[in-house]
C-alpha cells in the first residue's frame, strides 16, 4: 500500500516536476521550471463531513483538512495536531477567524482574519508555515553541528502584509534567516514598522525602490538561478508556497459552519465568498474548499483599480496593461495619485496593489486539465498536457505582456467565479456607509476589507435566490491602514482613532529599525549579493557565539 495518497503527492503547474512529498513541495517552494506546486488530486470529503466537523474547533478543523493533503507517514498526528496548536495559540481569539453579521436584512457576514500577531490575514498560514520550517529543520539537523547543520534562506516580497507575518512567524528560529524586499515608501507606516523594527539577527527587510511585482519578480529569478541554489536552500513565504494556501482553506470551512448554525440559514440557503484579491493566493483556497465539496455557489473576486483579474473574467485576456490616473474608475483622490511606469496603481488598498497574480497559474493548470484533457487518457498525460498549457501561457505573459484564453476556459472560469473592480472612491463611501450604518454599529473596515464588502453588496444586489447569504473575507485591522480610514471617518459621529489603535500598535513607530536598501537597477544579482553576504555574516556570528 502506498503511504501518501494522490492529494499527497505534489506536481509542478508547468510538468517539470511530479511525485513529490508534501516536505519537498514545502520546503521548495517554487518548482525548478518556475511552476508553483499543487497537490496531483484535489481530495474529497468524508461522506460524513458536516456532522463529524461541525462542532470542531479552528485547530481540530485545521487537522482534519490538512490530514488530507500530509500524509502521516510524512508528519505523524500527535505533531502535526502539536504544530497546529502552536500556531493558533499565538491568536487573540479562541474562534481563531470569528465571523460577524454586517447587514441581517441583506445576508452580509464578515470572515474575520485579522486576530493574529500582525493584525491581518496572512498570519494563519504564516504561524503554521513557520512553525512548519522549524520542524522540517529540527528533523533534518538532529546530530548535525555547524556548518553540516541544514540552514534554510528565506526569501519574501511583500506589499506589507506577508512580510510582517513571514518575520513574526519566523523570528528568533534556528538555522533559518528571513529576507523580505518591500516596495519602498508603498507599505503603510504600520506594516513598515512592524517589519522593520524586529531586531532578531535572522531577519533582514530589504527596501526597493520599485513596486511589489519587482520584488516579487526578484523573487522568482532568485528561485530561478542555479549559482544560488547550489550554495543556499532557498525557502519562499509568499503564497507560492503550498502550505500558504493549505492553511487558508481552512477558515471557508470555519465560516461555512458558523454560518449554518445562524437561524437566518435556511436549507434552501446559498452561500457566496467574496474576497478580496490581489497575489489571488486567499481566494484560491476557497477554489480548493468548493472542489473538495464545501458547498460555496460562486468565489467572487473584488479587486482595487489593478484589475488585471477581473479584466480576465470579463474578457478572458490576462494583460499587464497600464492604469492611467485619469482613465481609473472613481476619479479620486487623482492628484498626486502615482502609476508606474509597468502600469501599477497606487491605491488606498497597497497590500492588493498586483500586477501579476502568482496564483493565477495554479487555476490555470485545474482549467486547462478540465477542458483541455480527456478522461480517456492516462491521468499522467493528462497533467502533463496542462502543464505545458500553463506553460505556454506564462511564456507569452513573459515575452508580450499578456494572454488570451478561449471560451471553453473562460467560461469554466465563470462557473466557479465571478469578480468586482471598486474604485479608491467606492473604497472610501463604503468604509463610511458601513461605519454610519445602524445595522452594522460603528464597525471600521479597513480599505481592502472595504473591497470585499463592496463587491458583496453589488453581489447581493443580483444574487437570486434571495436567500443568499454573502461571507466577505475582512484580511486586515484598520489600524494598519490609517490615512484611509482617516479619510473616510474623520468628522464621523463617535469616530475617534484612539478607539482603532490596537496598544500593540501604541509607540510602534517610534521603535528603532534596521533596513537594507536595494536599487531596483541592481537587479536581483544586486539582492543576491546582499542575500549572501548577510547570510554568511549571520552565521559566522553564530558560530562566534558557538550556539
Ligand atoms: C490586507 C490584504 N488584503 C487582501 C490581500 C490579497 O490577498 P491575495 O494576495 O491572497 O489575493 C492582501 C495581500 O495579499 C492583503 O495584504
Ligand atoms: N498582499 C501581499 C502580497 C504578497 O502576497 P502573497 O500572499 O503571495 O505573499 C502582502 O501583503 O505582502
Amino acid at each position: 500500500m502506498s503511504s501518501h495518497t494522490a492529494s499527497q503527492r505534489y506536481l509542478s503547474t508547468r510538468g517539470g516536476s511530479y511525485d513529490l512529498s508534501f516536505e519537498e513541495a514545502v520546503l521548495k517552494g517554487l518548482a525548478s521550471d518556475g511552476g508553483l506546486f499543487i497537490p496531483e488530486e484535489i481530495p474529497s470529503l468524508p461522506s460524513d463531513w458536516v456532522s463529524k466537523w461541525q462542532h470542531l474547533s479552528f485547530g481540530e478543523l485545521a487537522y482534519e483538512i490538512f490530514s488530507l493533503y500530509i500524509s502521516p507517514f510524512e508528519i505523524p498526528a500527535t505533531d502535526l495536531k502539536d504544530i497546529i496548536r502552536r500556531s493558533y495559540s499565538t491568536f487573540r481569539t479562541e474562534d481563531v477567524t470569528p465571523t460577524v453579521t454586517l447587514d441581517k436584512d441583506k445576508n452580509i457576514h464578515l470572515l474575520e482574519l485579522f486576530h493574529g500577531p500582525t493584525f491581518a490575514f496572512k498570519d494563519v498560514a504564516l504561524q503554521f508555515l513557520g512553525n512548519l520550517f522549524e520542524y522540517f529543520l529540527v528533523r533534518r539537523n538532529q546530530g548535525k553541528t555547524g556548518r553540516d547543520r541544514e540552514h534554510l534562506t528565506v526569501i519574501g516580497a511583500t506589499s506589507g502584509d506577508t512580510g510582517s507575518a513571514a518575520i513574526y512567524g519566523l523570528r528568533g528560529k534556528k538555522d533559518v534567516s528571513v529576507f523580505i524586499m518591500h516596495p519602498q515608501g508603498k507599505v503603510s507606516p504600520i506594516q513598515e514598522a512592524q517589519m522593520t523594527t524586529v531586531m532578531d539577527a535572522n531577519v533582514h527587510n530589504l527596501a526597493v525602490d520599485g513596486t511589489f511585482d519587482d520584488c516579487q519578480d526578484f523573487v522568482k529569478a532568485l528561485f530561478a538561478d542555479p549559482e544560488i541554489n547550489k550554495t543556499h536552500r532557498l525557502a519562499a513565504v509568499n503564497s507560492i508556497n503550498w502550505a500558504r494556501i493549505l492553511a487558508q482553506i481552512t477558515y471557508y470551512f470555519y465560516a461555512y459552519f458558523n454560518l449554518i448554525r445562524k437561524p437566518s440559514f435556511l436549507p434552501a440557503s446559498t452561500i457566496r465568498f467574496v474576497v478580496p484579491t490581489g497575489n489571488f493566493g486567499d481566494i484560491l483556497a476557497g477554489y480548493f474548499a468548493k472542489r473538495m465539496g464545501l458547498p460555496a455557489e460562486k468565489l467572487v473576486i473584488a479587486t482595487n483599480e489593478n484589475d488585471i483579474l477581473h479584466r480576465f473574467w470579463q474578457t478572458g485576456k490576462y494583460e499587464k496593461k497600464p492604469v492611467h490616473g485619469k482613465e481609473a474608475e472613481g476619479g479620486i483622490p487623482q492628484d498626486g495619485v502615482k502609476v508606474h511606469e509597468d502600469g501599477v496603481k497606487e491605491t488606498l488598498s497597497p497590500a492588493m496593489d498586483i500586477l501579476v497574480s502568482s496564483n493565477f497559474e495554479r487555476l490555470l493548470w485545474f482549467l486547462a486539465y478540465e477542458v483541455y484533457t480527456t478522461s480517456s487518457d492516462a491521468v499522467a498525460q493528462r497533467r502533463s498536457q496542462a502543464g505545458e498549457h500553463v506553460r505556454l501561457w506564462l511564456d507569452a505573459l513573459k515575452a508580450e505582456g499578456g494572454f488570451n484564453v478561449d471560451q471553453q476556459i473562460l467560461a469554466a472560469a465563470k462557473k466557479d467565479f465571478e469578480s468586482e473592480r471598486v474604485s479608491d472612491r467606492q473604497t472610501l463611501q463604503t468604509i463610511t456607509e458601513i461605519f454610519s450604518s445602524p445595522s452594522s454599529q460603528g464597525y471600521i473596515l479597513d480599505p481592502h476589507s472595504a473591497i470585499g464588502i463592496t463587491g458583496a453588496l453589488r453581489s447581493a444586489e443580483r444574487a437570486t435566490p434571495p436567500s443568499t447569504h454573502h461571507i466577505s473575507l475582512a484580511t486586515a485591522h484598520p489600524a494598519k491602514f490609517s490615512s484611509a480610514v482617516d479619510m473616510a471617518l474623520n468628522g464621523q459621529r463617535g469616530y475617534s482613532w484612539d478607539v482603532v489603535l490596537p496598544s500593540e500598535f501604541v509607540g510602534l513607530e517610534d521603535k528603532p529599525r534596521r533596513v537594507s536598501n536595494v536599487k531596483k537597477s541592481e537587479g536581483w544579482e544586486g539582492v543576491r549579493r546582499v542575500v549572501v553576504a548577510e547570510v554568511e555574516a549571520e552565521l559566522q556570528a553564530v558560530e562566534r557565539a558557538g550556539k
